[in-house]
């Protein structure tokens, strides 16, 4: 980890920034796998797979008989695990569901929206160097109680051609049944187009590295939504002298531990708080399994001393994180001053472990500063809302000589005739 004690304010823009990447040779990449998957559709899924995972597949989609294996491999304890995340998580995601609200603008014009699930959603459930099946539940979980109908996971599949038995029994579980093995830019290429296995979606969601986040965002240009940017993992910890630095060093070592391009960054107005993080740190690296790729991803993190821990949120708000943690005692006063995270943290005992596992919140959040100006995954990422009016006779009488008068201020004339026809047939009857 970088150190950085009392930067400069003139040194706060590197700082608050990630490093660059070059988006241009990845975009050139996905462009040459989506056009293979336009004309040659399941065979290029299958040459891909085979260049990009090492694996020729025999089949695309999962069968019922690996369902059947699958739930014999998972012990009681992990699915009574699973089954507790799956029930906090639709907890909280059916708290979102919104009444259908009336309004009546002016007497006899009635203006209400309802929602509507997306019809065809694709899943992307990250699996390259280690099986999410954690993420099954935060897409699978919103798309079923949003009523989505056609609800198709993509994810890649292991050396063996096959896919983690847990990825498998958590998707059964929350009655998703169509499953494909396939990974990266070709899984986001089957969703946006097509093939004679795998269905074209309406919305792609789901995280990923940084191939599967560049197609995501090439998909859009061949009319496919997706929920956002959700790339490389990261979180920022602010800290002060209240904060406990194992668990600190646990939290940013959590995120680490995901891959080499997470972006870890500690914040304090403590210097001492600041290098008993890092001996934690140190200590706790030295048995982790993931050791290699957190060591790798810390290279690139950050230490930094500022004067305050308002300076701090300050500096938060510049960088905007996918996870965001005060694990300080005291933080109420804070809440209010943070306007730029995907997802907070408050308090000693937060950790981003409960959100990614089980306390019911969404893991599925903007990366790379795109906290900005998109939110995580929630409901209504999986539904359209539509609006609906229904005017009554005095309604249209009552508004009909303004929209008369602006249709004509545009010189719209058939928009004023539709009011006009009407207006002239009630006065013909009065
Ligand atoms: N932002 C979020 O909400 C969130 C949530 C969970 C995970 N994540 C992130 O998701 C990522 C998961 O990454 P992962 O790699 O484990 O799995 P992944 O499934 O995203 O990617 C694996 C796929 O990448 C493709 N690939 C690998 N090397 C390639 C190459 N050289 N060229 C083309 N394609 C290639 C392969 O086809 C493989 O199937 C991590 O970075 C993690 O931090 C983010
Ligand atoms: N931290 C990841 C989101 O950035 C989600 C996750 C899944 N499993 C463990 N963590
Ligand atoms: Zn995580």
């Amino acid at each position: 980890m970088k150190t950085f004690i009392k930067p400069q304010l003139s040194d706060w823009s590197t700082l608050t920034s990630r490093p660059t990447k070059e988006t241009q040779d990845l975009q050139k990449i996905v462009l040459d796998v989506f056009e293979k998957i336009q004309t040659e559709k399941d065979q290029a899924i299958i040459d891909f797979t085979e260049k990009f995972d090492k694996v020729r597949l025999v089949s695309l989609e999962v069968s019922t008989e690996e369902i059947e294996e699958a739930k014999s491999l998972i012990s009681e304890e992990l699915k009574q695990a699973i089954q507790l995340a799956a029930s906090n998580i639709e907890k909280f995601h059916a708290l979102q569901r919104e009444d259908v609200k009336i309004i009546e603008t002016t007497k006899g014009v009635n203006c209400w929206r309802e929602s509507r699930g997306i019809e065809n959603v694709g899943i992307y459930i990250p699996g390259g160097t280690a099986p999410l099946f954690s993420t099954v539940l935060m897409l699978g979980i919103p798309a079923k109680l949003a009523g989505c109908h056609n609800i198709i996971l993509c994810t890649p599949p292991n050396q063996e051609g096959k896919i983690h038995p847990a990825i498998l029994y958590t998707a059964n579980l929350i009655g998703i049944e169509k499953i494909y093995k396939v990974g990266g830019i070709q899984a986001i290429g089957a969703l946006t187009f097509g093939t004679e296995t795998i269905q074209k979606v309406d919305k792609i969601f789901g995280p990923g590295n940084q191939y599967v986040t560049a197609a995501k965002q090439v998909a859009q240009n061949f009319g496919v939504a997706i929920d956002m940017p959700a790339g490389p993992s990261e979180v920022l910890v602010i800290a002060d002298e209240t904060s406990v630095p194992k668990y600190v060093a646990a939290d940013l070592l959590s995120q680490a531990e995901h891959g080499i391009d997470s972006q870890v960054i500690l914040l304090t107005n403590n210097e001492q708080i600041l290098n008993d993080t890092i001996a934690k740190i140190n200590a706790q690296l030295k048995v982790l399994p993931r050791k290699e790729l957190a060591n790798k991803a810390l290279e690139n993190s950050r230490g930094i001393v500022l004067n305050s821990i308002e300076e701090c949120i300050t500096f938060s708000n510049i960088y905007a994180p996918e996870h965001l943690i005060i694990a300080c005692e005291t933080v109420e006063n804070y809440i209010e001053k943070i306007i730029n995270a995907g997802s907070v943290f408050l308090g000693n005992y937060s950790c981003e472990s409960a959100g990614d596992y089980a306390s019911g919140t969404n893991h599925t959040l903007p990366t790379n500063g795109y906290a900005k100006n998109y939110s995580g995954v929630s409901l209504d990422s999986f539904i359209k809302k539509i609006t609906f009016q229904k005017l009554t006779t005095e309604g249209i009488q009552n508004i009909g000589p303004a929209i008369e008068l602006m249709a004509e201020a545009e010189e719209l004339f058939a928009h004023k005739n539709a009011v006009t026809l009407r207006l002239l047939d009630l006065r013909s009857k009065a």
